[in-house]
């Protein structure tokens, strides 16, 4: 499936890294697509990594920021289908949690999400070519050198919706922006656009890189998130408000 820039009920939400603030800005749109008046829920398929939380229970933090953000109460089955324990490359992530992940339950999760609401976050993990699973060629759970690796870009590919790419301005940002832009470029896929994050306040010469950024990266910036300890006042992403 091909994703139709014209067609904003859902974005998938890359990064150039793990960390990088994907979360920020999927909870962002999702806040804004809310206080528009609209049903916003935001999904997280594959989330690695289960964090202590401030009562002493253990959850993914990713999942209960999305849930926060969004104003539909979704099963947690949809909107998480694969919650794994280990804050490892999903592809080890679910092999130690004795799973392997496929993109079918995925797409249907996203379907069933796309039916109670009118905004579809979703939040993918790590970088684009994340691996999610290890082809095993003869099926005996062995990986085998060669063999078709399952990745988030298959993911993106088979929800078929425009990309939000969230590049954490640091510095090797610009060579994994340009690597992600093209891969993206390469599948067919959309880029709707992207969003600077200021993650490192110490930063040299950012706003260089930012101006490069603006002229290499074939999509529209929609924003320039400042450093901030907490959530920055003001910024209201535009993106599905219209
Ligand atoms: N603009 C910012 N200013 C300050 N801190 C930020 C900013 N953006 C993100 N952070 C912090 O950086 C960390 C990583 O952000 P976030 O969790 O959104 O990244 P992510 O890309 O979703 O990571 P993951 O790959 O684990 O899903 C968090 O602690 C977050 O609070
Ligand atoms: C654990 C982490 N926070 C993310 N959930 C997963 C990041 C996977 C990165 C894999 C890699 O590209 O090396
Ligand atoms: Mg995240």
């Amino acid at each position: 499936m091909r994703s139709d820039q014209s067609d904003l009920r859902s974005v998938f939400v890359i990064g150039t890294d793990t960390g990088v603030g994907k979360s920020l800005v999927s909870a962002a749109l999702l806040r804004g697509a809310a206080q528009a008046g609209l049903r916003a829920v935001g999904m997280k398929p594959v989330a690695a990594g289960i964090d202590p939380q401030p009562d002493g229970s253990l959850a993914c933090g990713d999942v209960l920021t999305l849930q926060a953000a969004g104003n539909v109460a979704a099963d947690p089955a949809l909107v998480n289908p694969f919650c794994l324990p280990d804050p490892l490359s999903p592809h080890l992530a679910a092999r130690r949690a004795g799973q392997r992940i496929t993109l079918a339950p995925l797409v249907a999760a996203h379907r069933a999400l796309l039916a109670q609401a009118d905004r579809v976050i979703v939040e993918g993990a790590g970088g684009f070519l994340v691996p999610l699973d290890e082809g095993d060629g003869d099926g005996d759970g062995d990986p085998v050198p060669g063999a078709p690796l399952l990745t988030g870009a298959d993911l993106a590919l088979a929800l078929g919706v425009p990309l939000v790419l969230v590049v954490g301005l640091r510095l090797g940002c610009l060579n994994h922006a340009l690597l992600t832009a093209e891969a993206v470029r390469a599948r067919g896929l959309t880029l709707a656009g992207w969003v600077a994050n200021r993650i490192d306040p110490a930063m040299a010469c950012a706003d260089e890189n930012l101006d490069f950024l603006r002229r290499h990266i074939p999509a529209p910036l929609l924003a320039d998130v400042p450093h901030a300890s907490r959530w920055p006042e003001g910024w209201q992403p535009s993106l599905f408000l219209s």
